[in-house]
């Protein structure tokens, strides 16, 4: 089966999320993606990937990420948050970044724990390949 990832920037760590994303553009064109509204427009756009978009953050797309975590929907989840920048939505964040703990879903919240994710979604998923 593809692997199912989210991803989510919020908007101070987009360009991180694109530059990002460029780097895995082949693994990711073979997994089932979804997004927040504006960072699955930038990835959409930007680099061709076809992502399902939820809402964007503030309006609720983190809670629908989650929804979807919490039906076991989900595999993983790419968050880029901001430390540095109050968000109207920090509740619906927190829940999210909670329902991958209740969950134990893998979620990464910055580019260093992105790399070691997806790099190692990527060996697994070439070596059943390879089977
Ligand atoms: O706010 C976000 C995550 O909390 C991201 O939403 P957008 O991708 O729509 O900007």
């Amino acid at each position: 089966m593809k692997p199912r990832i989210a991803l989510i920037a919020h908007d101070e760590k987009k360009d991180d999320m694109v530059s990002f994303a460029a780097e895995y553009l082949d693994f990711l064109r073979g997994c089932s993606l979804s997004a927040t509204g504006t960072t699955g427009a930038r990835l959409a756009n930007e680099l061709g990937l076809a992502v399902e978009r939820k809402l964007s953050g503030p309006y609720g797309g983190d809670l629908q990420i989650g929804a979807a975590l919490v039906e076991g929907l989900i595999d993983a989840v790419i968050f880029l948050r901001d430390p540095m920048t109050p968000q109207p939505h920090e509740p619906d964040i927190n829940a999210l970044v909670r329902a991958c703990d209740v969950h134990n879903v893998a979620c990464a919240t910055n580019l260093s724990t992105a790399h070691l994710v997806l790099s190692q979604l990527q060996l697994v998923s070439r070596s059943s390949k390879g089977k």
